[in-house]
């Protein structure tokens, strides 16, 4: 038995998000036809959908990895949104595509907008796995969107609770919360 089958029920399956996340790279490999683009996966949550996705795109890509937190290991948002780790590279006359696993406050996406806009990107998109309109706190237009879901806590698939379950193949939720 997995470790996490006593604490964890499937919300997503890894069929269903592995089929999204192939749709999604098709989707992106069709607008960013001809062009540079530079992925910007969103550490630490975002790796294992950035890096799939990544590997369906057929184009190219470069990738960037920027840290950000505010959970601090629960389940509300402090609501500050800290730089852990930045990019490697001016990113000035780029076209930026920012990889999220969530948008849930919408608050780290919105900071991550911001933070990036400053720097002169030649254009700038949002991609986010999951989207929790329930707790928007802000609106963010997000360009590319695998599933939109309930007011749930959920870990999996690079999203963790207490840094524990990033490693789950699917978006679960905790059966005890
Ligand atoms: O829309 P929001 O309410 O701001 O929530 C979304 C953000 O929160 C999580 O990051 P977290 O701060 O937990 O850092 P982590 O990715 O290292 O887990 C998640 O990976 C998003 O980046
Ligand atoms: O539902 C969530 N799960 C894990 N991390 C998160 N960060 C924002 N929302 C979530
Ligand atoms: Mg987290």
């Amino acid at each position: 038995m997995a470790f996490y089958e006593q604490e964890v029920g499937v919300l997503i399956s890894e069929d269903k998000l592995q089929a999204r996340v192939r749709e999604l790279a098709a989707e992106i490999t069709r607008d960013y036809a001809g062009k540079d683009l530079t992925l910007i996966c969103v550490l630490k949550g975002s790796a294992f959908f950035a890096i799939d996705l990544a590997k369906y795109i057929d184009l190219p890509v470069k990738l960037e990895f920027l840290g950000v937190s505010s959970y601090q290991g629960g389940t509300e948002s402090t609501g500050e949104v800290r730089i852990t780790t930045d990019v490697s590279k001016p990113m000035a006359g780029k076209h930026l595509l920012i990889i999220e696993d969530i948008i849930d406050t919408g608050l780290t996406m919105q900071f991550l907008l911001e933070n990036l806009r400053a720097r002169h990107p030649a254009s700038l998109k949002v991609c986010t796995l999951l989207e929790k309109p329930s707790r928007a706190r802000t609106k963010v237009d997000i360009d590319y969107k695998g599933f939109v879901i309930d007011d749930l806590f959920v870990v999996g698939y690079g999203l963790d609770f207490g840094e524990v379950y990033r490693n789950i193949p699917f978006i679960g939720v905790m059966k005890n919360k």
